[in-house]
Formats: structure tokens, C-alpha cells, sequence
């Protein structure tokens, strides 16, 4: 068993945004579980996360599976004793119209997106509300308050997202649970390498035309890096964002004003 120190586990920490969120929670002092279906990165941040001096716990888990995320809450459980955090940050992206979606892809896109929310509120709620305490953080997106073109599907999942917060925030608010997100915009990861491709073909333009117009699109003139967003999850993870609940926080670089 571990030294007992807060933990939080950052679903999808493998890279991108999951990725900085774990680094600057590990320079939080929180010990960091990452749980993501690839092991390989799971591993590499884990090894990044120790090098900060605390503890990290790798956990391949598949999010859209309700038997794996339980599974991967009683490693975390087993490992460190509490759970003082979740970040159901792991998310997948599809481009298309509406019109060429599979219904298997809508489905798929659901279950990575929106069932590991509710699978993950679920399976930590009653350790957090045991604690007495306990803050559970989710991925929406920009996408979440105003559907984008081509990302249908991928937009529905993030409002779903922001319906389950404030819905598990009044629901958990009495057990001192508190329940918020965040909303990025254009973040620099492999998701958007992606985007961008599958715009690439659509649009018939060369590949990064797509990311640089979305980049013009923001105020403050550059594409967001992952610790934007991680410097907004480190308030929400802390005491100082106690009285906070409910909510989904926009970071953006200037693109919706909400
Ligand atoms: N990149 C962007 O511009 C934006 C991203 N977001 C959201 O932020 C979150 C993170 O995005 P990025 O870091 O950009 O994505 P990414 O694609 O770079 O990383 C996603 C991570 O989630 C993991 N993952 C995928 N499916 C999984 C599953 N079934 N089970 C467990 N892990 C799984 C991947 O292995 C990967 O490590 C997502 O929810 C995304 O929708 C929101 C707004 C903008
Ligand atoms: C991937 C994503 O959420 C956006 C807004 O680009």
C-alpha cells in the first residue's frame, strides 16, 4: 500500500489533454491514477508523473465499458485508499455529417464519450460520499454549447456531458460532492491532428488549413496547449473551488463568449 495522500484519476492520461491535466495534478500533490486503454502511454505518463515525486498507477481501462471502469476504481481504491478526484477527461472525436454517420458510430461515439461519465460518476460516488468529500470533473467542449458542422455526433455527446453535471451536481451536493467541467476549444493534441485530416479530405484542402482557420477564429491568437486547461482543473480539484458546482467552464482562448 501506498502513502495516503489525495488521489485523482485522470481517465485518458495517456497524452493530449488527459496528459497535462495528470502532470499538473501530480505538481499538485495529488498521487495520479491514469486510466486509458492504451497502456503503453498510460505507462510513459505514469513514469512522467513519478518523476514529480508522487505516486502513479496505470490502469488500461476501455471507459465505454462499465465492468472495466469499476474494475479500474477498485485498483485506485486498492492502491491509495481514497479517491479524492475523477477527471472523466477520455473522449474520441468523428468528423462526418450527420447524414454519412453509421448508427454504429453514433452508438460508439456515445459510449466512449458520454457512458463513461455515467459509468465513472457512478462508481465513484459512493467511496467519495463514504470520505465525506470528493470532486468529479468532466470534458465537454466548445462543442457542448453550440454544435460545431462535421462534429454532429461529437457535439450532441458534449452537451450530454454538461446536462450529467449539473444533474449529478444537485444530486451529490448534500454528500459534499461537487460535480463541474471544462469546455476547451481548439486544443494542439492528436485529436485535432485527426480532425484536421478528415477535414483535409472533406474540404479537399491541404492538411493544417483547417486547424490554422479554426486558430484565426480565437481572440487571443494561438491554438490552446493542454495546460490551459489543466491550470482551470487544478482550481477545480482544490479546497479553494469548494462552493463550486454545476458548472462548465469555457477555455478558449476568446472563440464563444457564454
Ligand atoms: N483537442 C481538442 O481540441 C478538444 C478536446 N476536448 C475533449 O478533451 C478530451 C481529451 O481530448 P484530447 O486530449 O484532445 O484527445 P486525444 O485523442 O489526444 O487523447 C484522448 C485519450 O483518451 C484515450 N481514450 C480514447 N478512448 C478511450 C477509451 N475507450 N477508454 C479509455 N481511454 C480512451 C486515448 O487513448 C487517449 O489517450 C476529450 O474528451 C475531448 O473530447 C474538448 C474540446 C477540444
Ligand atoms: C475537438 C473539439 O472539441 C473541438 C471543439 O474542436
Amino acid at each position: 500500500m501506498f502513502k495516503m495522500t489525495k488521489t485523482a484519476i485522470v481517465t485518458g492520461g495517456g497524452q493530449g489533454i488527459g496528459q497535462g491535466i495528470a502532470l499538473q495534478l501530480a505538481q499538485d500533490g495529488f498521487n495520479i491514477v491514469i486510466a486509458d486503454l492504451n497502456p503503453t502511454t498510460a505507462a510513459d505518463t505514469v513514469t512522467q508523473v513519478e518523476a514529480l515525486g508522487v505516486k502513479g498507477l496505470a490502469v488500461q481501462t476501455d471507459v465505454s465499458d462499465e465492468t472495466s471502469v469499476n474494475a479500474m476504481v477498485v485498483a485506485a481504491k486498492n492502491a491509495f485508499d481514497t479517491i479524492d478526484v475523477l477527471v472523466n477527461n477520455a473522449g474520441i472525436a468523428q468528423v462526418g455529417t450527420i447524414e454519412e454517420t453509421s448508427a454504429a458510430d453514433f452508438d460508439k461515439i456515445f459510449k466512449i464519450n458520454v457512458n463513461s461519465v455515467f459509468y465513472g460518476i457512478k462508481a465513484v460516488a459512493p467511496i467519495m460520499r463514504a470520505q465525506g468529500k470528493g470532486k468529479i470533473i468532466n470534458a465537454s467542449s466548445i462543442a457542448g454549447h453550440e454544435g460545431m458542422e462535421l462534429l454532429g455526433p461529437y457535439s450532441a455527446t458534449k452537451f450530454a456531458i454538461r446536462g450529467l453535471t449539473q444533474s449529478a451536481a444537485q444530486e451529490l451536493a448534500k454528500d459534499h460532492i461537487t460535480v463541474n467541467g471544462y469546455a476547451p476549444g481548439i486544443v494542439l493534441t492528436p485529436m485535432w491532428d485527426l480532425i484536421d485530416k478528415r477535414m483535409s479530405e472533406i474540404h479537399n484542402v491541404p492538411i493544417g488549413q483547417s486547424l490554422h482557420d479554426y486558430i484565426q477564429s480565437i481572440a487571443l491568437g494561438r491554438g490552446e496547449h493542454p495546460q490551459d486547461i489543466a491550470n482551470l482543473v487544478s482550481f477545480l480539484a482544490s479546497d479553494k473551488a469548494d462552493y463550486i458546482t454545476g458548472q462548465t467552464y469555457v477555455v478558449d482562448g476568446g472563440i464563444r463568449y457564454i
